[in-house]
């Protein structure tokens, strides 16, 4: 991107938060906002776990006003990927409204799932993580109203269909819209290397009518690879130039009109129940367009889990969207941020120059205390004025009290940090809330930034594959004087990883649940020994989430929110 392009995104950016800023806890115009603004959560039991959450939103003005949000879970039974969850909820809107839906601007996001590679949303949710910017704070989902804040009022009625770890900051020339109002799908679609085109979806354009070089352009997609290699973006086509540069447009978010949304919930009411997981980009997206083929349904290489009737199921997408046209927008002066893992989350809030430029990151936001470092990440929390956060960490939802040092890139959150104690550099700590027979306890979940926490071994006896903190579980065991037998992985014993060893204590203050947590961690680089004491009652993240006391967490950044308040209140006389 050119120096003057960057001049302009971060401009139009600014103006979109503005924009939506004057939104916040105000009564909106229908013609300026959305008519709903809908989230799916992946059970019941997220369902109301983000519903409590948009009300207290609702409750401290964070939102705009006078519009319905609804929180949509998906059915029972087998996980339905972002896809089914589309056709769900347009059966829910079809259900809720009837014949009036033809008339709504809808915006669906994604919020389901378990976010394991960026465990500090796993039990409130993506669309609900904290970013640095606002007043009050932003989450993610306030960040993508913002960004989108300008598609309703140049938008037929129909449903704009997106997720919840992707940030997609655009500037079009002044006088234009971006608009959506022709039938069919629209994407947007942004200009990316062709490694990045390998992990998100991929445009062929068909050939413009009139050759021209403009920030924003509406052309025709004629096939949609998906998770593409780069010889096969070579051989359809796919790969463009500019001043030699090779690059690819990527996917993101789409619109459909009403009446292609109609056409997936007749599509829905021929497969369901969904037996299997339905991808909104590669099974709705790859059946698109004029050179769309339909042998992408076989190639199951992209799917997490590969049930029966998969590829059936695929097949009779495919033969129902085939003839709707793939229309694409081309935003040449846009930015696409994907922030689903630790590892880009750290990245973009703590030492990426351009996403803190652009959206005006700070570094320490909704805080008692104003760091003089900018390669951090604050937020939501009270520190004693002795603290000290190294750069490349970010700490949200936390109390640290006197003297606690944060070494580099870690990530604290939800936590109280006691008194002189200090955590290592590299080190993911996530303090949560649990209903124990009746009474609440605390745990404290502790991985290295890059563990990974999906990679899973089909028996507890194979635990030394998986890695904690850089060493195998089993030696971390171990250390920790626990027996080898005796650790459990709860849920599925043929699947066990670290997101099911249940090897965090249970404790009954969320001080000592941190503290005790913090002492494994520092067991394992062998300058302190150890040993948890005999009788600990140990457990997952898994089964944490499954017992996780809602209340108790929201009411823990409650009272926070209110010490900030007053705290900063007094600070300022
Ligand atoms: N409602 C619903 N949303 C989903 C489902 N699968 C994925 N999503 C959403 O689609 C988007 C992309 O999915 P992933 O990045 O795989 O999300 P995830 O499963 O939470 O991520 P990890 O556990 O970290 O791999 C996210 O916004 C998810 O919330 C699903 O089965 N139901
Ligand atoms: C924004 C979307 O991200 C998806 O990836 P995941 O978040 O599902 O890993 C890709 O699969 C889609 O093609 C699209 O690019």
């Amino acid at each position: 991107m050119t120096e003057r392009g960057n001049v302009y995104l971060q401009k139009s950016t600014k103006d979109k938060i503005e924009k939506f800023n004057k939104m916040r806890g105000k009564a909106v115009k229908s013609e300026e906002f959305w008519d709903l603004v809908v989230i799916t959560a992946m059970d019941e039991d997220q369902r109301s776990a983000y519903e409590i959450q948009i009300t207290d939103k609702l409750e401290r003005k964070e939102l705009p006003l006078g519009i319905n949000y609804h929180v949509f879970a998906d059915p029972p039974g087998c996980k339905i990927g972002n896809g089914g969850s589309t056709l769900h909820s347009l059966q829910c809107l079809h259900d809720k409204y009837g014949k009036s839906l033809s008339g709504f601007k809808v915006i669906l996001i994604h919020a389901g799932g378990f976010s394991q590679r960026l465990p500090n949303a796993s039990a409130l949710g993506k669309i609900f993580t904290a970013f640095p910017l606002g007043n009050p704070l932003y989450q993610m989902l306030e960040l993508k109203l913002a960004m989108y804040v300008d598609f309703p009022s140049h938008m037929k009625p129909g449903m704009l269909v997106t997720c919840s770890d992707d940030i997609e900051l655009y500037s079009i020339p002044d006088q234009e819209f971006v608009v959506f109002d022709k039938p069919g799908f629209t994407a947007l679609a942004h200009p990316s290397s062709l490694s990045i085109g390998t992990t998100h979806g991929v445009f062929v354009l068909e050939p413009a009518e009139v050759p021209t070089i403009s920030d924003m352009q509406y052309r025709t997609c004629s096939q949609f690879l998906h998770k593409p290699t780069i010889e096969r973006m070579r051989k359809s086509n796919a790969i463009c130039k500019r001043k030699e540069e090779e690059f690819v447009y990527t996917d993101s978010t789409y619109y459909i009109d009403h009446s292609t949304a109609m056409t997936l919930l007749h599509i829905f009411s021929e497969i369901s129940p969904l037996t299997c997981e339905v991808d909104a980009y590669g099974d709705f997206l790859q059946a698109l367009g004029r050179r769309a083929s339909v042998d992408y349904t076989e190639n199951t290489a992209n799917v997490t889990k590969k049930e029966k009737g998969l590829v059936e199921i695929r097949r009779k997408i495919f033969h129902r969207l085939k003839g709707t046209a793939l229309n694409v927008i081309l935003l040449n002066n846009s930015k696409f941020y994907h922030v689903g893992t630790t590892e880009e989350y750290l990245f973009h809030l703590t030492a990426d120059p351009c996403l803190r430029a652009e959206l005006g990151l700070m570094a320490s936001a909704f805080s008692s205390f104003i760091l003089e470092k900018t390669r951090v990440c604050v937020m939501h929390s009270i520190l004693h004025p002795s603290v000290s956060v190294s750069e490349g960490s970010v700490v949200e939802y936390c109390r640290l009290d006197a003297n606690v040092y944060v070494g580099s890139r870690s990530i604290i959150s939800g936590s109280w940090i006691g008194t002189d104690l200090k955590v290592p550099s590299d080190t993911f700590m996530h303090s949560l809330s649990v209903n124990l027979d009746g009474s609440t306890g605390f745990v404290t979940v502790a991985f290295g930034v890059l563990d990974d926490l999906k990679k899973n071994v089909p028996r507890p006896a194979d635990m030394k594959a998986l890695s904690l903190f850089k060493r195998s579980l089993e030696d971390c065991v171990g250390l920790w004087g626990l027996c080898l037998e005796k650790v459990r992985f709860s849920g599925d014993a043929s699947v066990c990883s670290l997101w099911n060893a249940c090897i965090f204590p249970v404790c009954s203050d969320l001080k000592d649940s941190f503290q005790m947590s913090l002492k494994m961690v520092k067991a394992l680089d062998g300058g302190n020994t150890f040993t948890l004491p005999k009788n600990t009652k140990l457990t997952s993240l898994q089964e944490t989430l499954q017992s996780k006391n809602l209340e108790e967490m929201l009411k823990y950044r409650k009272g926070l929110y209110e010490d900030i308040l007053r705290v900063n209140l007094s600070n300022s006389l």
